[in-house]
């Protein structure tokens, strides 16, 4: 599906649905909004599904897998071999997040969408890495909107198998210096404010990726009003790949789980393109990452959990399945305040 296709089809989520899943919480015999949050998340996936009648039994993790020319400017502590490595890893589910999402039976994708080398990872490629954004832009415009509608996509393909929620997750090398340098310009921040170690780097090191990713930006002097100009200048196949899934879940009525760092920048660009897709993107947890919490307020989520973690692949977004699953299960099963002859709570 072409990218305008979906942003025209994209619907505000269910008032009724929610507001009957709303009902449903407050009529169950416990002190009202008790659950928190994860009333909440329940709440905004019957307005996703458009069904009060929520139904997770089915769950999916894509692992958008790509490499980013910037490496061979030294920004990151391992070099770019390590991405196919870690993506065909995924097909064994020899990896942290496949090892959680096998653990709470999620089913893992993983998709080579720009790998530098062929692998054995399902490829949906649309280029063999990005190029160094140092000196040039990291993709063409026309590559980024293909790399969007591959996960657009993706979305539609797994709601087609019957999933009823996407986590998300991302692999490749450098790839938190393309999400520090798109959250800077996006958020119009300092870079040194969001960027951080990504996956482990020395002082020197960092304050290299500090100047790698100002020079970049200066460079190109991407349009802050135009995401896909921000994405293709600074970004990577993986983020434009995850904005793509974003967008296709808001397009197909499934939620999308955020993972950490990586994968919120990638729904940031998802919501500057089309801010509707916001309702259909959900939080998981804070990523330790320099701006974690900074991009999360600033797509306006709040998170399940706060476990310091940093590690991407997804890890993140599939940690919050078992809470949501055990939420649903109060949902559906717990008796009401009429059922045990109790007065109910009035909403205030
Ligand atoms: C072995 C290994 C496994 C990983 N799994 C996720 N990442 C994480 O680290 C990378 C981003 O950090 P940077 O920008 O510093 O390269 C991404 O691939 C992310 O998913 C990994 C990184 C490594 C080294
Ligand atoms: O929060 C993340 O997604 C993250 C942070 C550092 C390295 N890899 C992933």
């Amino acid at each position: 599906m072409k990218l305008e296709e979906a942003l025209n089809i994209i619907k505000p989520a269910d008032e009724t649905a929610m507001n009957q899943c709303r009902a449903r919480w407050d009529s169950i015999a416990k002190p009202l909004h008790s659950l928190g949050r994860l009333e909440d998340g329940i709440v905004q996936i019957a307005g996703i599904a458009g069904t009060h009648e929520v139904n997770l039994d089915k769950k999916a993790l894509v692992i958008m897998c790509a490499d980013n020319g910037v490496v061979e400017e030294g920004v990151t502590q391992s070099g770019s071999e390590i991405t196919a490595i870690v993506s065909e890893n995924f097909l064994e589910l020899n990896s942290c997040a496949c090892i959680m999402a096998r653990t709470n039976g999620v089913d893992v994708f993983p998709i080579d969408i720009g790998i530098m080398r062929d692998t054995r990872v399902p490829s949906k490629k649309i280029a063999y890495g990005t190029k160094n954004m140092r000196r040039e832009p990291a993709m063409t415009r026309d590559e980024a909107v293909l790399a969007i509608e591959v996960g657009i996509e993706t979305a539609f393909e797994l709601k087609e198998k019957g999933y009823r929620i996407i986590a998300t997750g991302e692999m490749g090398i450098g790839n938190t210096t393309t999400s520090s340098a798109i959250s800077s310009v996006l958020l119009d921040l300092p870079v040194e404010t969001v960027t951080g170690k990504g996956a482990g780097l020395s002082k020197k090191g960092l304050e290299r990726k500090i100047t790698v990713i100002r020079e970049s930006i200066a460079r190109h002097q991407p349009d802050r009003e135009d995401p896909i100009d921000v994405l293709s200048k600074v970004g990577g196949f993986d983020i434009a790949g995850l904005a793509g899934v974003f967008i296709g879940g808001a397009a197909a009525g499934i939620p999308v789980v955020m993972d950490g760092f990586i994968s919120t920048v990638a729904a940031l660009v998802a919501m500057r393109i089309e801010p509707k897709v916001a309702e259909y993107a959900i939080a998981s947890h804070v990523s330790n990452e320099a701006a974690g919490r900074l991009l999360l307020d600033s797509v306006g989520a709040k998170p399940f959990i706060t476990c310091e973690m940093c590690l991407g692949e997804g890890t993140g977004a599939v940690a919050v399945f078992p809470l949501l699953d055990m939420a649903l299960a109060v949902y559906r099963q717990m008796s009401t305040f009429e059922q045990n002859d109790i007065e109910a709570y009035k909403p205030l």
